[in-house]
């Protein structure tokens, strides 16, 4: 093709051209692994778009991997003529093909009629066991600690299961990989102080917050002695973490904001890639229990102050939440909420939009995590290359907000091209004083992959942290949520659970789910005694659960095979497993959703969302579901191997 033709030839037509002459180049120089080239062959190319090369790939691994090597910069760079071209990587899992769809289709369901069926097939079965294979697919041994399972690399048309050999072009997932941020984060120094709290700019005088449980209690003084200089006036006459209704915060309504007015609400945004094409067996979807999110501003409308139960614990990123809710863009900016998983950061975001929309309805909020950010701003390269403009539609979606809400900010780390779209993003919101809050596992400073300007941008504000909530707030969550849900829980019953779990809120949710699930299957009133009955089983392992340790367990438990639990297919007899496999991972480890959906395949983290939702619906509603999950759980924590 001579010069003319590629100034005239499309933008997808170009980067067919040059990625083909690339991937060509790399695999002719022989330095390439046979691992990396097959992580080269899992690339599509998109289109281009001035320095920048859109490419899909089915999975993180081939991302990560192509991203890193500076062979494909050099073969990317010689293939457009000498010109450097970034690659910009973008997640896409691939579809079976029809007939492999119908192929499924057409294989018996094969999950156990009884939840004992599946402890009597298999007893005594340990993870390194062969999972019973349903298909032809070839059996596994998932060894450790670095644990390889294969995904589908093929193109969409043309999917095979994959023989999972290490060098055979398969995704590895060292277990000690997938997932550090969010475990990092689990190393908690509670003496810690907010790393970068600034007292100075915490003194907002006269501040009065009128949110029900925030009056800080003499028994529950907080850790951090700057506090002590907050001038921050509670009102409010509940006990320090009780939530009251009174004064409390309430959900906005009959509200004449149009950007909020036009909202929908619906639980299947933004559910791309989910597997809803193929309910479960036990039909899971009810409509119950749906996340409310706001199709406009992405804000979970659930998730406000009135919900949030503060405690020494958060007691600094609730403050501080506040203030930016009441005045977003005057007080913190940024403002960085950091701390482990299922600690309350994207509760507190949420609730920021949520308030602050309460209070001005004409401000533009959104609430975005950094996947979804990554995925705007490639797909608006797409579409912009196509047309030849220039990417309006990202940055009218980004830089037009009031309110920039941004979660899970650390998997932005190391993404070139999106860092310095987040970097203008950044500094245009920012020098026209629009909040921004992000959300992080880590403290700025600690952040990897980031710009040391950015850095620097990130601690110009207030960073808090959150940590694990002591005693007294567990029990006031726990209370709270029962509320919230019209449970009567007995208080001894409540402390019980307070004193089982102990440093995640999440997981403080998942006893309370199995508790209620049980009450209600049986039309029995929760008392202590039930409430220990039903989670003898929840507390006992004082192990570590790996995820890979469920993916085996659950898929010998209903006949499938791992590859397919993590694969691509999407029939009945594979969803429901895997949706049962994503619920015990989130709930017994400390996964992110990000991770979880990259451990099971490169799924979109609203998949996992989704799937954790039906699950923890169906245990209330069919029995099979809530047996399933206790005795996989059961399983789990008994299993030999886990303890090391
Ligand atoms: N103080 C609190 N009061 C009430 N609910 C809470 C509190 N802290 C956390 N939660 C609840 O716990 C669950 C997990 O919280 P959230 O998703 O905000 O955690 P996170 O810190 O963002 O975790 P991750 O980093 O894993 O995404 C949510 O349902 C949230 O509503």
């Amino acid at each position: 093709m001579d010069q003319l033709d590629q100034h005239n030839a499309s933008p997808a037509d170009n980067a067919a051209r040059i990625w083909t002459n690339a991937s060509a180049s790399l695999r002719a120089s022989g330095l390439l692994t046979p691992r990396e080239l097959a992580c080269v062959d899992d690339i599509s190319p998109v289109s281009v778009f001035d320095s920048m090369i859109v490419l899909n790939a089915s999975n993180e691994t081939t991302r990560s991997t192509v991203e890193q090597k500076h062979e494909v910069m050099e073969a990317l760079q010689a293939a457009n003529g000498g010109i450097p071209l970034t690659p910009l990587i973008k997640i896409v899992p691939p579809r079976p093909s029809l007939a492999q769809r119908n192929a499924m289709r057409k294989s018996p369901t094969q999950a156990p009629a009884q939840s004992s069926q599946g402890g009597q097939q298999l007893p005594n079965q340990s993870i390194n066991s062969q999972p019973v294979q349903p298909q032809s697919a070839q059996v596994q041994q998932f060894s450790t600690p670095v644990q390889q399972f294969g995904t589908q690399v093929q193109d969409a048309g043309n999917i095979q299961p994959t023989n999972m050999q290490p060098s055979s072009g398969v995704t590895q997932y060292a277990d000690s990989g997938v997932g550090q941020p969010s475990s990092q984060a689990q190393s908690f120094n509670t003496q810690q102080q907010p790393q970068q709290f600034n007292a100075q700019q915490f003194a907002q005088p006269n501040t009065s917050y009128a949110v029900g449980s925030a009056q800080p209690s003499q028994s529950a003084a907080p850790a951090q002695p700057l506090h002590a200089e907050q001038p921050i006036h509670w009102q409010g006459s509940s006990a320090a973490t009780t939530p009251s209704t009174a004064g409390a915060y309430t959900q906005p309504s009959g509200n004449t904001n149009p950007h909020f007015v036009q909202q929908r609400f619906d639980d299947t945004l933004p559910l791309s890639g989910n597997d809803d094409s193929s309910l479960s067996p036990l039909e899971l979807n009810r409509g119950k229990n749906k996340t409310t999110r706001d199709k406009l501003t992405h804000l979970d409308v659930n998730a406000t102050f009135a919900t949030f139960v503060p405690g020494d614990s958060n007691r600094f990123a609730h403050s501080a939440a506040l203030a930016v809710a009441e005045s977003p863009g005057r007080t913190f900016n940024p403002l960085c909420i950091y701390g482990g998983s299922g600690l309350g950061k994207t509760h507190l975001l949420n609730a920021i939009g949520n308030y602050a929309l309460k209070e001005d309805p004409t401000l533009k909020v959104r609430y975005v995590n950094s996947e979804e950010f990554i995925n705007d701003f490639i797909e608006s390269l797409q579409g912009s290359a196509q047309t030849g403009g220039i990417i309006t539609e990202f940055h009218r979606r980004y830089r037009e907000v009031d309110v920039l809400l941004i979660d899970d900010i650390q998997f932005l780390g190391g993404k070139g091209e999106t860092l310095q779209q987040f970097f203008h993003t950044f500094n245009a919101l920012h020098s026209a004083n629009k909040q921004i809050v992000i959300a992080s596992d880590v403290a700025p400073k600690n952040l990897k992959g980031f710009e040391e300007r950015l850095i620097t941008r990130f601690e110009s504000g207030l960073s808090v942290d959150v940590l694990p909530p002591d005693l007294e707030t567990r029990i006031a969550i726990l209370r709270m949520k029962a509320q919230i849900s019209g449970l009567d829980i007995p208080e001894d019953a409540l402390d019980f659970i307070a004193e089982q779990v102990t440093d995640n809120v999440r997981e403080l949710e998942g006893a309370l789910t199995r508790v209620t699930a049980m009450a209600s299957l049986n039309d029995q009133v929760i008392t202590r005694s039930l409430v220990q009955q039903t989670l003898q089983d929840f507390f006992t392992a004082e192990v570590e659960i790996r995820p890979t340790d469920i993916i085996n367990i659950v898929a010998t438990y209903f006949s499938v095979s791992f590859d397919e639990i993590v694969g691509p297919w999407r029939a009945k007899n594979v969803v429901f497993p895997r949706q049962v496999a994503m619920y015990l991972t989130r709930e017994l480890t400390s996964q992110s959703l990000h991770d979880i959906g990259l451990i099971f395949g490169g799924r979109d983290h609203s998949t996992v969302m989704h799937a954790c939702k039906k699950i923890q619906t169906a245990m209330s509603q069919e029995r099979e579901v809530y047996n399933y999950v206790t005795e996989l759980t059961n399983k789990i924590k008994r299993q030999p191997t886990a303890n090391h």
